[in-house]
């Protein structure tokens, strides 16, 4: 995919904005909610949704239609929020580890890790 399908909106709060409603299904009524359905049926359920559309996310890049795999990673990005929510967790916290992560390049962030992991196993 080389084209955004649209363009991201400078300072968009749609992921805190849906983590809020995603928040105050806590407690609500399975019947009248899907949020509040997943929350009702507890930790496994919700992470067996995150497991699924992480493959279906797969299976949409290797079929090559752009809107599909959109559309697979809304749905894997809305049920990680129904997780961290589960757990307490706020996508604003997710966004700051990104930005932490901003400039440092993964080659170097292994690097450091592989020589932090050696000097504690070295020195105790
Ligand atoms: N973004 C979403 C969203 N994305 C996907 N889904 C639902 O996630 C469900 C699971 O998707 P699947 O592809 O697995 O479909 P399925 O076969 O119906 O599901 P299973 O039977 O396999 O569990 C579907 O029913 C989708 O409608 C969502 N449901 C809710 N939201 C947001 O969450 C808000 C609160 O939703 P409610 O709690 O239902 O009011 C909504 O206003 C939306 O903004």
């Amino acid at each position: 995919m080389n084209e955004p399908l649209s363009m991201p909106v400078a300072g968009d709060d749609t992921l805190a904005r849906l983590a809020d409603v995603i928040d105050s299904r806590h407690g609500g009524d399975p019947d009248k909610s899907y949020v509040a359905r997943l929350f009702h049926k507890g930790t496994d359920a919700i992470l067996k949704k995150v497991g699924e559309e992480a493959t279906e996310v797969v299976m949409a890049a290797k079929d090559g239609v752009p809107e599909r795999l959109v559309g697979e990673v809304a749905d894997l990005w809305f049920h990680s929020l129904v997780a961290l929510s589960h757990f307490g967790l706020r996508p604003e916290q997710v966004l700051a580890e990104l930005r932490r992560r901003e400039g440092l390049s993964g080659l170097e962030e292994f690097a450091l890790r592989k020589l932090r992991q050696r000097e504690n196993s070295e020195g105790g």
